[in-house]
């Protein structure tokens, strides 16, 4: 009740196009499920999620690492928990708060304070390479109810703010970036090991300067009735995705024809396989469909990072032409910019 109260106080911190569409009564979610239905996601989407459909999703533990059960995750479910991943929790707890207390300031505060390298947008996760939204004439119908900052790791040392609160996230994200690189390092190399990749050839294939987070608000959606999307339903392109999500709840993964819901739990991880590790695994690993669920009442928060092949480094695989991550990436920008959604690795079957 209070935290409801305080987030109805907060609601000048939404990005305006949220404040008229919760506010009017538009119902863009009809038009958005024909969109969807355009876009092949149509089958998917009629279906609803409830708190029963979750199910038992893998769990790996970083400090004894079983390569057996990470191989099974990575080929059945292409997602997973990490537990005991070396994250101190009062980090991980100091970084969703200050998050939460940066999203909370105003709009037009966010656009001016989180500049380059950062970068701020809402209603779309495609961004360009610069972080800019790669779409911003998106209409309603297709628009993902969220708010974020793109933070690319590398650059983030020449980020400076006068701002307490910016400076203290800075340092709070490089932190946060070093475990994640770590981590990502790790379950890479175990997945090279277990999938009998060349070491020379795989080395390129995970690279850390390639890493950014995106820290997402997604606000809630009050007065409309229906489907509504935080994020629509898509695989990541990265090699893999670390998620860390606040207690809200709302990610959703579809597996054996039907949507299941990743229930938060604390100190936990979510991993995903994406897009450039399934075509490094020839097909073996999954890149793994997923999608966010907004909530009438509660705003929720997630930290993702996203980490990807060295740009030039080339994919060999017998399911695929051979491609760069770079041949991707611009793939997908051009079939966002014209179809409106992204195609992914079928542009690149062999
Ligand atoms: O917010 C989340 O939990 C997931 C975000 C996501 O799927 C993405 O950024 O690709
Ligand atoms: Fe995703």
């Amino acid at each position: 009740m209070i935290r409801n109260m305080l987030q109805m106080s907060n609601v000048g911190s939404y990005p305006p196009v949220f404040r008229q569409l919760n506010g009017e009564g538009v119902h863009p979610p009809q038009q958005m499920m024909a969109q969807l239905k355009k876009n092949n996601y149509s089958m998917e989407d009629t279906s609803t999620t409830t708190q029963e459909d979750s199910v038992p999703i893998p769990m790996v533990d970083l400090e004894c690492l079983s390569l057996h059960k990470l191989g099974d995750a990575c080929k059945n479910w292409g997602l997973f928990r990490l537990v005991n991943h070396g994250i101190p929790s009062t980090l991980l707890t100091k970084l969703q708060y200050h998050a939460k207390m940066l999203f909370g300031l105003s709009f037009e505060s966010k656009q001016a304070l989180i500049t380059n390298p950062m970068s701020y947008f809402w209603g779309t996760p495609a961004l360009t390479p610069s972080g800019t939204a790669l779409n911003p004439a998106a209409s309603t119908s297709t628009m993902n109810w969220l708010e974020g900052f793109n933070v690319p790791l590398t650059q983030l040392p020449h980020f400076h703010s006068e701002h307490p609160m910016l400076h203290c996230f800075r340092l709070l994200l490089e932190e946060y970036g070093r475990h994640l690189s770590r981590i990502a390092t790790t379950l890479f190399e175990s997945m090279a090991k277990n999938l009998d990749l060349d070491p020379k050839q795989s080395e390129s294939k995970l690279d850390e300067s390639t890493a950014f987070i995106r820290v997402y608000r997604y606000p809630p959606r009050r007065s409309l009735a229906g489907e509504a999307w935080g994020m629509i339903p898509h695989t990541d392109s990265s090699v893999l995705s670390i998620v860390n999500q606040d207690h809200v709840g709302g990610l959703e993964i579809f597996k054996d024809n039907k949507w299941h819901l990743v229930n938060p739990i604390p100190n936990t991880l979510v991993v995903h396989i994406g897009d450039m590790m399934q075509a490094i695994s020839d097909d073996e690993y999954m890149s793994v469909k997923h999608r966010v669920r907004v909530k009438k009442q509660e705003e929720r928060l997630s930290i993702c990072y996203f980490v990807f092949p060295a740009e030039e480094s080339v994919i060999h695989s017998s399911k695929y032409k051979p491609f760069t991550y770079k041949d991707f990436q611009e793939q997908v920008q051009k079939d966002t910019r014209t179809l409106g959604y992204k195609v992914g690795l079928q542009r690149f079957k062999a």
